[in-house]
């Protein structure tokens, strides 16, 4: 494989495929794959293993040790890259997917490279590596639609108060249960619409499309570069408040929550524990900050250590997953909870969806805010044909919780998606 630099380019989306795009994105920069080219999959399906992330983490290492490097550049996202989403739960029914491109353009802080990888004995373009790149012109307007899915607005009160029993009893601590919400959007559709509205509706997000599952994340998982570690753990939420003075009143109600402040705590913890291993000099402020979204403010927690044991982005993310912001506490129960509260699969919303290059380093939200679209038998799908689309929101469930305010926080949570959609 090849990386090259060239001018930066403006709009990466432009380049990508429209109805399958491949795209990870942070206020203007990130990596997509490019148009047509046919990517490699290397799919972990459901009832391979009990541990998916570790088969894709050995599965990518095998990849890169055998691959010719050529990267005189070596920033992160330059070199040989995967494009990754995970399910949620092992035993999902979906797939988990990470997806090596064959041709990717990038941009970071100014700089923009092409690379292009190929089975080795396969020539790569020596000079002008841009030159036959093509834009292609975004596809008229649409609208999606999405309307109740598997779990109903009072059937999700109905599971919130069969958790807080459960928390009664003292099975758990915290769990965090989800609602869906299903519809179609019209054969054709081009997607690329849809994460630019997300991208520059939410820039301050990951935002992603990986294999239909497309969203605008506010929560790292962990990101590796060059032996440092980071993730931004997030739980406890308000929505925004209509003005500048309800937004101070709201906010400061966030920040003073015994409630909100145990459930992000439960989350920081499961985040220190699994890095500990991997790392040293783990470090997390005291106090968590408030993040403000255009539709919410979150607690949250920046958390950053070295890397001690040459562990890559995949091997964390495997090592992370599933945190307490996203599943509960203790970890096991909270999941079992989850099977048997939630009557739907949650394929691979609230899982792990990112990158990895070759030399491991990599970044990794955890999939939130997101829809999963049908896309995948998409390139030989007849255009008029209408596309699946579930979104996901959820909240997290601990002793003071009450069922219509977790309701109404889902609400919130769905907006990027809905409103994107419209
Ligand atoms: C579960 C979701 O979000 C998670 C739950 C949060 C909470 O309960 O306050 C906050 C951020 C996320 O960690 C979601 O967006 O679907």
């Amino acid at each position: 494989m090849q990386t090259r630099e060239i001018d930066p380019v403006e709009d990466l989306l432009a380049y990508a495929h429209p109805s399958t795009p491949l795209a990870w994105l942070r206020r203007g920069d990130g990596i997509v794959a490019v148009g047509d080219a046919m990517p490699t999959f290397i799919r972990i399906p459901a009832g391979t293993a009990s541990m998916r992330s570790a088969m894709m983490a050995d599965a990518w290492r095998e990849l890169a040790d055998a691959a010719e490097i050529d990267d005189p550049m070596k920033l992160p996202g330059t070199g040989l890259v995967g494009f990754g989403a995970l399910t949620f739960d092992e035993d999902s029914a979906s797939d988990s997917v990470l997806i090596v491109p064959s041709v990717i353009l990038g941009k970071r802080k100014g700089r923009g490279w092409i690379t292009r990888i190929a089975p080795a004995g396969d020539d790569l373009p020596q000079d002008r590596p841009d030159a036959t790149l093509e834009r292609r012109a975004y596809g008229a307007h649409w609208a999606g639609t999405l309307g109740p899915g598997q779990q109903s607005p009072n059937g999700y009160q109905a599971s919130i108060r069969a958790a807080l029993g459960r928390i009664g009893a003292g099975e758990i601590s915290k769990v965090v249960l989800a609602r869906d919400l299903a519809g179609t959007v019209p054969g054709g559709s081009d997607l690329r619409r849809l994460v630019r509205e997300l991208s520059s509706g939410y820039p301050d997000t990951w935002t992603f499309a990986v294999d239909g599952l497309i969203g605008a994340s506010p929560e790292t998982l962990v990101t590796v570069q060059d032996g440092t570690v980071t993730a931004r753990v997030l739980a406890g939420t308000i929505g925004r408040g209509a003005d500048a003075d309800e937004d101070n009143v709201v906010s400061a109600s966030l920040s003073s929550s015994v409630k909100d402040i145990d459930e992000h705590e439960y989350a920081v913890q499961s985040v220190l524990i699994s890095l500990r291993p991997h790392t040293r000099a783990l470090a997390s402020s005291e106090q968590p900050f408030l993040l403000k979204l255009p539709n919410l403010f979150h607690l949250a927690t920046d958390v950053e250590g070295e890397l001690s044991d040459g562990a890559s982005a995949l091997d964390l993310v495997g090592a992370l997953h599933p945190t307490a912001a996203v599943a509960g506490t203790p970890t096991k129960a909270a999941i079992a909870a989850i099977r048997e509260l939630e009557p739907f699969d949650r394929g691979r919303y609230a899982g792990p969806v990112g990158w990895v290059d070759g030399n491991g380093n990599g970044e990794w939200a955890i999939a939130l805010r997101c829809a999963q679209f049908e896309v995948g038998s998409l390139r030989g799908r007849d255009d008029d044909e209408t596309l699946g689309v579930t979104a996901y929101a959820g909240a997290g469930i601990v002793a003071a919780s009450n069922p219509e305010t977790e309701l109404l926080e889902t609400r919130v949570k769905f907006r990027p998606l809905v409103d994107a959609l419209a």
